[in-house]
């Protein structure tokens, strides 16, 4: 039975916090939204045999009220399995609209357990993601002077974790800094108990590793945590090095790399993927016009790419740069944002039916769609190709027929240049 419950605001935050549960010796389950735990389906198994099981929602930036109320039922589906202990991850670059909803779920989440306060820790040094007086740094640039300023959902214009997390929530928001967590789990235990902060979201200064075991330490009794992936580095499960998932797909199974994302790591990885392996940009204009069709064209040309060479998966994206992002829509037309999602969830489902059992996806926002459309219930964590990013196991439901296809969900932001290329490897 599952000890250790976690609640993701987007689906690569979900497999992102699931590698590094895995790699801390949680045999750990993804589980697509909470409805699929209520019946005592396969899904409700996977998890009962697991030590960790995180919740995949795609509430980051949904409205708030949808938000709190996907988020509540999946806190409910979580104690339902047993869990005792729970955790918040969402961004390690805090993103969030300037109305939540980092802060509406983790009051209505600490509401619902009965308790006041918690730890805000989006602090994940392996990514580059530093916390400092309360500064978020992405790398050596303030978040604000970060890439994040200029995403398309969440533009991240403010660097201060108070000034981003006060207006979003109903409890004061305080700050430990770094002296404080480098005196030890006591002083930082006995800072968190004191009243200033008993009934607070406190924001905690880490910038190694080192930082967050100790933040996880002084926090064990809370009920509540909230984070991004770095904060379970502190975590210790009970199948040290037994906890991973077999890869699903067999070798000289085709696959393709779907990217929806407008990163600065993906753009460099589109840029990359560009010179090694067939592609197709998104043509929005062809969207619009005959959906159906555009994506029918995607599909073949994955297909043709698959009789040409097996070993080169065919990369289609969204935005090679910066100028290709459309901000306003044509009169009356699908925001690009939702015709992007939806034509590479379709491309997804259609290379599925086409004999594809291995997707790369870019992008949290695109991975949501992608895996809803496939019909998957659970993600198994399988290796890890880079930090915060692993290949995961399911079965898809296309045409109501099961198949075992692996996943790698890759946030926007995170993997090396070459990723596009060099991930299969890891399923080999
Ligand atoms: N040309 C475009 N113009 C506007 N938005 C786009 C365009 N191409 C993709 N998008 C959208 O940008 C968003 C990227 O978000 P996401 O998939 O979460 O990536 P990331 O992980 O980088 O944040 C998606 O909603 C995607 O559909
Ligand atoms: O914490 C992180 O940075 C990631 O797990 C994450 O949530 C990334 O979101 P996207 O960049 O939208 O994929």
């Amino acid at each position: 039975m599952p000890l250790l419950g976690a609640i993701a605001d987007d689906f690569t935050g979900a497999t992102d916090l699931a590698t590094m549960l895995v790699a801390r010796g949680f045999r750990t389950v993804v589980a697509v939204g909470s409805e699929g735990l209520a019946d005592d389906g396969p899904a409700a198994q996977e998890v009962r045999a697991a030590d960790a099981v995180v919740i995949a929602l795609k509430s980051r930036t949904a409205p708030v009220d949808e938000a709190v109320g996907t988020s509540l039922a999946a806190l409910r589906a979580l104690t339902d399995a047993g869990c005792e202990s729970f955790y918040f991850k969402y961004c390690s670059t805090f993103d969030s609209t300037p109305v939540g909803n980092i802060g509406p779920v983790t009051d209505a989440l600490l509401d619902a357990l009965g308790e006041q306060a918690t730890v805000v820790v989006p602090a994940f040094p392996a990514t580059g993601r530093t916390v400092y007086k309360a500064r978020l740094f992405v790398h050596d640039d303030l978040l604000e002077e970060s890439p994040m300023r200029d995403h398309p959902l969440t533009p991240m214009r403010d660097s201060h974790l108070v000034r981003l997390l006060a207006p979003q929530t109903r409890r004061p928001v305080r700050v430990v800094g770094l002296d404080t967590v480098r005196a030890g789990v006591q002083a930082l235990r006995s800072a968190l108990a004191s009243p200033e902060y008993a009934a607070a979201l406190t924001v905690v200064d880490a910038t190694e590793d080192q930082d967050l075991r100790t933040i996880s330490a002084a926090t064990s009794s809370m009920r509540l945590v909230t984070g991004a992936a770095g904060l379970a580095v502190g975590l210790t499960g009970p199948h040290e090095g037994t906890a991973r998932a077999a890869a699903a797909s067999r070798p000289g199974d085709v696959g393709a790399v779907l990217a929806g994302s407008a990163s600065a790591a993906t753009r460099a990885q589109v840029a990359h993927g560009r010179e090694h392996l067939p592609h197709r940009k998104l043509d929005l204009a062809a969207l619009r016009a005959d959906p159906e069709a555009a994506v029918a064209e995607l599909v073949d040309f994955a297909r043709a790419c698959w009789r040409a060479d097996p070993e080169r998966p065919p990369l289609l994206y969204a935005v090679g740069s910066l100028d290709d992002l459309e901000h306003q829509p044509p009169e009356g037309a699908v925001p690009a944002a939702e015709l992007v999602e939806r034509a590479l969830a379709e491309c997804a489902v259609g290379l599925v039916r086409a004999g594809a059992r291995r997707l790369l996806v870019a992008g949290g926002e695109t991975s949501g769609a992608v895996v809803t459309a496939l019909g998957a219930r659970t993600l198994g964590i399988g290796a890890q190709i880079a930090p915060g990013v692993a290949w995961a196991r399911t079965h898809t439901g296309v045409d109501g027929r099961a198949e075992s296809v692996d996943l790698a969900l890759k946030s926007g932001n995170f993997g090396g240049t070459s990723i596009f290329t060099s991930a299969w490897e890891h399923l080999a």
